[in-house]
Formats: C-alpha cells, structure tokens, sequence
C-alpha cells in the first residue's frame, strides 16, 4: 500500500517561499489531480515528493515510510517514486523495449517484465520499433510503461498530455488511468486542464498562494467548490452580486433558491452558478420565475453552444446549452437547481 501523506511542507526556492504549509492526503491506488494558477508551485510540488529539492520543513510520507522528515530526506533513487517527464524524454538510439527496460535493474532487464508493461500501455507489437516511428501518444505510452517498470509506489505526471493534439489527449487520457489502475499505483497529475482534473481524477486539489485551498472528489469539487478563487479555478463561472433572505437571494435572474451553508449570512452575497445552471425557455420547472434576456453572443462547439445574455440591468451572463445555439435574439432564461453564495 502507498498512501501519500504530506504536512506542513515548505520549499523555498531563491529568495521565494514557493510552498507555506501544504497539506495533501492522497489515498493508495488513486489518482489526485492537481490544479492551479501559473507559477503557483505544482512541479515544485511533484520535485519534492520525487527528491529533487528539499523542502525547508514538513513531512512526505509514502505508505509506511518517511521520505522526508525533521533531520531526514530520503535519496531520489530510494523512494519508490517514479516521475513521467511532460515530453516523455525517450531515448532515440534505443527501441522501445529497450526503453522500457531502462526502468528495471539490469538484473531484470530480459526478464517478462518488458513485454507486462507493453501490454499494459496497449503496444505489444511495437516492441522494436525506434521512438520516432511512434505516434506522440504512443511515445508517451512508453515513458508511463517505462516510469512503471520498477513497480514504483508512486507515480508523478507533469503535464503528460500538453503538447497533444484534443482527440489523442482524450483517448489517452483514459488508456493512462487503466494503465495506472491496472498497476494499482498511486499518482499524482500536474495539469492546466480543468477538464482533466474532473474526468480522469479520483480527486482534484487546488494549490493557491503557497497551499492546497480545497481537495476533494471532482463533484463535490467542481459543484461545492469553498470560495469563489477555487470555484473560478474549477470551471467557467457566473458571478452575480444578490441579496440573501431566508434561503433565496434576489439578483439578476430573479429569485433563486441558495445552497445553504453554515455560517452564511443574510443580506449581500456573492452568487456563483455554472453555466449549464442557466437553462433557456418559458420559465422554471413550475412555468414561473426566470427572467428575460437577449443573446448577444454564440460560441458552438459542437456537442454544446455558450451563449452571452444581457441581462435587464445590463449585466451579461454565460448559459451553455445543449447543441446548436439558438436563432432568436430575444430568450427567456431561468436557474436550475440550487445555486452557491458567497460572502460579499
Ligand atoms: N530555481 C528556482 N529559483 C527561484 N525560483 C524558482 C526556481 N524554480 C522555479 N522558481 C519559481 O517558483 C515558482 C513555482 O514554479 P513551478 O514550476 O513549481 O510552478 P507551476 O505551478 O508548476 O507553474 P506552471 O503552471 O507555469 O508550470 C515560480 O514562480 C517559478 O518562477
């Protein structure tokens, strides 16, 4: 088992604290995404559980053992951590078994182990192929399968799918978390990518100012984010200024029902909904409620359309709806579902 735990990590780098006070608790076997803005300390992150700089304070442990502690800091090549680097970084003079067994102790370098690892990553009949004959997915393939090969504990992926083309980076997102699961490690991804984070993360961690400012299931994340800055980081958001009475708040849409949550208040809040929470037709599920818009922009994506609606009081909202976007100017809009706010 290879549950990772950290507490109260600190690095500074230069003159810069990069990371004041992380905490993060991954569970064995699963997957945590890691979000945040840029330069906020996500590869420095995955540096320190890898070895490759040492934090000023704070604990990382990894199933039973310390890897770094007060007074003790585990070498690199002694924790059992593998790090799969964003351009894969293959070697071009060696085919691709050959690559993979790099990963292993020479002892084991002929062993079955090799052609395990090309059936985990779906590339059995490439085992003498030379890296620039493969498909950029297909390379990266081959870093996860050569970054498994010692049986690491854990598992640490930088931005693997950045440079990829969206159906490639789709395809192999998924192929990476049944490689992952197969294997049972634990991981932990570095990504920009919201979508990501939510579809292929058992849980999404937000690292803001020094810290991790939510960790949680991607649902819980994505829907009940703490405060606006993750919310924001989570998924496109609407923000309308309203005001809380007794459960519902007034605003620009009307009045909405509000998630209640401890210590909110009444009186001016901040409301945060997804646009898929702005649904358009001839009112709320009851024919009531809602308000009027006009469209004053569409973006189509194929599977869905992002329309901006100017509001009666001249603020613009963003609704995404299933499909094509609408013809008509003029639409009537309502809320689905409770919305969240937020102290103001
Ligand atoms: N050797 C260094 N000395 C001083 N500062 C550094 C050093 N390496 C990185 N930094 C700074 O530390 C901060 C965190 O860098 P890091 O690469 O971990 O961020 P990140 O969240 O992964 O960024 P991005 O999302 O842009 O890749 C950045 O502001 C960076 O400029």
């Amino acid at each position: 088992m290879s549950r990772l735990g950290i507490r109260g990590l600190q690095v500074d780098l230069g003159e810069r604290t990069v990371l004041d006070g992380v905490d993060l608790e991954v569970e064995s076997g699963t997957l945590a995404a890691i979000l945040g803005p840029s330069g906020c300390g996500k590869t420095t992150l995955l540096r320190a559980v890898a070895g490759f700089v040492t934090p000023r304070r704070g604990t990382i442990r990894l199933g039973g053992r310390v890897l770094v502690g007060p007074g003790h800091v585990l070498a690199p090549e002694a924790r059992g951590v593998a790090l799969v680097p964003q351009e894969g970084a293959l070697f071009p003079h060696l085919d691709i078994a050959a690559n993979i067994a790099f990963g292993l102790p020479r002892r084991e370098r002929r062993s079955s182990r090799v052609s395990e690892l090309l059936d985990l990553v779906g590339l059995a009949g490439s085992a003498q192929a030379r890296p620039h004959e493969l498909s950029g997915g297909q390379q990266h393939r081959v870093a996860l399968a050569r970054a498994l090969a010692p049986a690491p504990g854990m598992v640490l992926l930088d931005e693997p799918f950045a440079a990829l083309d969206a159906t490639l980076r789709g395809n192999l997102r998924a192929e990476v978390r049944s490689a992952l699961a197969a294997a049972g490690a634990t991981a932990l991804l570095v990504t920009h990518d919201q979508d990501e984070a939510l579809s292929m993360a058992d849980s999404v961690a937000v690292l803001q100012g020094g810290r991790i400012a939510l960790h949680d299931s991607p649902v819980r994340a994505y829907e009940a984010p703490p405060d606006l800055g993750t919310a924001r980081f989570l998924g496109e958001l609407v923000e309308l200024p309203g005001d809380l009475v007794a459960g519902r708040a007034h605003c620009a849409l009307g009045e909405v029902d509000v998630v209640s949550e401890p210590g909110l208040r009444e009186g001016p809040v901040t409301l945060g909904l997804r646009p898929e929470q702005l649904r358009l037709g001839g009112g709320g599920p009851a024919g009531v409620g809602g308000t009027a818009g006009v469209i004053r922009g569409r973006e189509y994506f194929g599977h869905d359309s992002l329309l901006a609606i100017e509001l009666s009081d001249g603020s613009v909202v963003r609704a995404r709806v299933a499909g094509r976007p609408p013809l008509e100017d003029e639409v009537h809009l309502y809320v689905v579902g409770p919305v969240r706010a937020y102290p103001r």
